[in-house]
């Protein structure tokens, strides 16, 4: 059990440094849930619209304890005390749509809260509408710059991009407004890759041309002789997922296919009978290259006088990507000098180019107006190569999973509905699948640290007032005890949380997981991370996490340990966040509703003098704890719901023989903290798959849950009763309120225990237990 080493894990170690004058981030308005907002429920309630939190509601006893980081953001905290609070009446989310996006996306929008469509709004009008707006979708032809996000005065919560290319976004602005950017990755992959083909076939029998040839009343039949591509090099620039699906169709069509991609997996190529060479290689021996990378800065003007000289004479070039990627001056100096036989593009430097474009204009040009995604099926619709009806003949299925099952297996929705669903998700609070700028931790690893999550930010909070007033906050030290390998454990959650718990109290900022680390560089606040590796189970992620600041003053003695720091421990028990260590006093206190620590004399009677004190001004005690020290003294922590009257506080300080004593605000959990996380139904419907086909007729509504399924759209419901489903009986700590209990008397062995083992892997066994037809061993209450 005891600390076999400690080393350092990660760290977002920050100097102080002076925050940028200009462009801080201003206060969310704070309704919505979990990490998107600032609220007193730390994790996202799931399927609750409930948005009436409003943090600056909360008095702290601590002032000035961010004192350096406060004062040098005088401005900001005083522009923040001007925006608007919410209200009621305007606790319905507002999305703002710029571009035009797929009805059956829209329909999804609606559902959820008011939507506004504006097209073609120029950015001043852009920036005068968005601060009644909570989330922005856009295409490529809106610019998302940081003067949006300013103009937006903190409401702006999500920016949704319904395609691929997120170039148009300012991310570095958004990520220090707090703001998520979500994109739609994959529904408009076959369209673009369809359209790199009809290029690459339109170019090389020069259809365009001829085409505009006899519509004009000529015959040129001798002009207008093409080139094969069978047997022909292409190099696709960029084997992600529109490059390797341009690779796929061009071998199709007889060509050999070669690509440069520093960050692709070889195998992933060689399965797609694609060889992955260097640049050089890659434009000096193709025929065609099509461009297939994102515009970043390492491929802007990527192709250039420079690497058009590296290229065979005669070689045609296709730009399906983004503009920026090719130096268009260059392209037309290849193309007048024949280094450049033809060019196919979709996608330009400024959109619409000019219309006198030197490039545009070229005869040897082929163009089109960034058409790559707007297909109807990408746009919208779904694509379904094997018809439900066969696939239902197949498997037999209940109808609830059969929207799941196929959109797992056979569809590709439309990018209107997968950034609708990602919008409305973000707006949820959910942590995004597709967020851009958010780190993406993957579902099963944010189950397991939930009860964590929850247990870091009421860390922060206690810490930070346990601070005595006057000393500024600078530096804070996080252990992790735990038994886990440091790559079986993602902490950038935790910290996050630690780092709301301390700041948000204090200030008028918001933190969540896209401006954690920002927030706290910018307020001069060095967070550093340690693991104490332990000797025991790695079943739980973390045994306990310590919180400790260095360099304060305590307001309560008794939480400073032996080196000077305020420091704290807490752990995950039975599911709840208890506070375990206090200084160097052991604990064990619930992290629930308030909390009075009192040190004292160890003597009889003095719970019930303090126990007499509350009871008759009224204070309903929910726990209380003693923790005996060395040198006949105790500490008392009593937990309370309300926050008592200042003269009663007055009144327990002046109990003889209590020597110190501290009022502590966590705020009381509202409602069941749980979490949706997106992707659950497909971990879940992909083990009733493996395991039984015919499992999935036995997922008959459950009274107790099918409350939690009726808000939301008939076509979610599927997904959230699955959701329920898997994680009110498999996700540890999501029975927190004793919702869910097993029956042991009823358990059915061959279903395996369902509230055993918490790891993922057995997450699914316990799955299988409890869809399998035998369900009767949960008792729901
Ligand atoms: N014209 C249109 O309407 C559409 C354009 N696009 C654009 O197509 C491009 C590709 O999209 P996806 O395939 O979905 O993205 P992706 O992220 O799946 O693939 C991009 C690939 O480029 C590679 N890459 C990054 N830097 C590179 C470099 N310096 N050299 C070579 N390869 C590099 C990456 O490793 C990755 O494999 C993006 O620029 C996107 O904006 C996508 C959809 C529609
Ligand atoms: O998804 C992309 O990257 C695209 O370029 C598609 O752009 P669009 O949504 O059609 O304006």
């Amino acid at each position: 059990m005891a600390s076999s080493s400690i080393k350092a894990i990660s760290s977002s170690a920050f100097t102080a440094s002076p925050p940028p004058s200009q462009t801080k981030p201003q206060p969310s308005i704070p309704y919505l849930l979990s990490f998107l907002h600032a609220t007193s429920r730390p994790i996202s309630l799931k399927l609750s619209r409930s948005r009436s939190h409003n943090s600056h509601s909360h008095s702290f006893l601590i002032t000035n304890v961010l004192k350096k980081a406060e004062s040098s953001s005088d401005t900001y905290l005083s522009k923040s005390s001007q925006l608007p609070k919410p209200t009621s009446s305007d606790s319905t989310p507002t999305v703002l749509v710029t571009e035009k996006l797929g009805e059956a996306g829209l329909e999804v929008l609606r559902g959820f809260g008011n939507l506004e469509c504006a097209y073609n709004l120029s950015p001043e009008e852009l920036c005068a509408k968005i601060s009644t707006c909570d989330a922005l979708i856009v295409r490529s032809g809106t610019k998302v710059t940081r003067q949006v996000f300013e103009a937006a005065k903190g409401r702006l919560k999500v920016v949704g991009r319904a395609g691929v290319g997120i170039d148009n976004v300012d991310l570095q602005a958004a990520t220090e407004f707090g703001c998520l950017v979500v994109n739609a990755p994959t529904a408009n992959t076959v369209a673009a890759a369809e359209h790199g083909i009809a290029l690459l076939t339109a170019m090389s029998r020069n259809v365009a041309q001829a085409d505009a040839s006899i519509k004009a009343g000529k015959w040129q039949r001798n002009k207008y002789v093409g080139v094969s591509l069978v047997g022909k090099t292409l190099a696709v620039m960029g084997f992600g997922k529109v490059g390797s699906e341009v690779a796929r169709r061009a071998k199709g069509l007889g060509m050999h296919v070669i690509s440069h991609d520093p960050y692709a997996p070889v195998d992933r190529a060689r399965a797609v009978g694609v060889e992955l060479v260097s640049f050089e290689q890659a434009i000096g021996t193709a025929d065609f290259i099509s461009l297939h990378m994102p515009l970043t800065p390492t491929t802007s003007k990527v192709l250039n006088d420079k690497t058009f000289a590296q290229m065979k004479k005669g070689v045609r070039i296709i730009n399906v990507a983004r503009g920026g990627v090719i130096d268009e001056d260059a392209l037309v100096r290849a193309l007048d000098s024949g280094i450049v036989a033809q060019a196919a593009l979709d996608v330009f430097a400024e959109e619409p180019p000019s219309k006198d474009s030197k490039l545009v204009q070229h005869e040897n040009v082929t163009v089109t107006p960034h058409l790559g995604a707007s297909t109807k099926e990408a746009q919208a619709r779904l694509i379904s190569p094997i018809p439900i009806k066969t696939l239902s003949k197949d498997i037999s299925l209940h109808p609830l999973t059969h929207r799941i099952l196929h959109e797992m297996l056979f569809f590709q929705e439309g990018v209107a509905i997968e950034i609708a669903e990602a919008v409305v998700g973000a707006l949820k609070g959910e942590l995004s699948a597709t967020a851009v700028n958010a780190p993406m931790v993957p579902p099963e690893v944010l189950a397991e640290l939930s009860p964590y999550v929850v247990l870091a930010e009421k860390l922060g909070k206690l810490a930070v007032q346990l601070v005595a007033g006057g000393s500024g906050i600078t530096s804070v030290r996080v252990v992790y005890k735990t038994a886990r390998d440091p790559d079986d454990l993602d902490t950038r959650l935790l910290r996050a949380m630690i780092t709301k718990g301390i700041i948000e109290p204090i200030s008028a900022s918001f933190i969540n997981l896209v401006n954690a680390d920002f927030v706290a560089k910018d307020k001069g606040l060095r967070i550093t991370e340690e693991r104490v590796a332990i000797d025991s189970s790695p079943e739980f992620p973390v045994a306990s996490i310590q919180v400790h600041i260095t360099n304060v003053e305590s307001k309560f003695a008794s939480c400073v340990s032996k080196n000077g720091n305020i420091s704290i421990e807490g752990k995950v028990k039975y599911g709840k966040p208890h506070l375990t260590l206090l200084g160097s006093f052991g604990v064990d206190v619930s992290l629930e509703g308030n909390l009075i620590l009192c040190r004292q004399v160890d003597q009889p009677g003095m719970i019930g003098q303090v126990g007499k004190i509350l009871g008759t001004e009224n204070v309903n005690v929910n726990f209380m704890s003693v923790g005996r020290t060395i040198q006949k003294k105790a500490i008392m922590a009593i937990g309370v719901d309300e926050e008592p009257k200042e003269e009663l506080l007055n009144k327990i300080g002046k109990v003889p023989d209590i020597e110190e004593f501290v009022f502590l605000k966590l705020y009381k959990q509202r409602g069941r903290p749980a979490l949706r996380v997106p992707g659950c139904a497909v971990n879940l419907v992909y083990m009733v798959m493996s395991t039984n086909t015919e499992a999935p007729h036995n997922l008959s509504p459950m009274p107790p849950m099918t409350s939690h399924i009726t808000q939301g759209s008939e076509l979610c419901k599927p997904y959230m009763y699955i959701h329920e489903i898997f994680w009110e009986l498999t996700g540890f700590g999501f029975y927190r309120n004793s919702e869910v209990k097993r029956d042991r008397s009823k358990s059915n062995p061959m279903m395996g225990d369902p509230l055993g083992s918490s790891r993922v892997s057995s997450q699914k066994q316990n799955c299988e237990g409890i869809i399998g037809p035998k369900a009767d061993n949960i008792v729901l209450r």
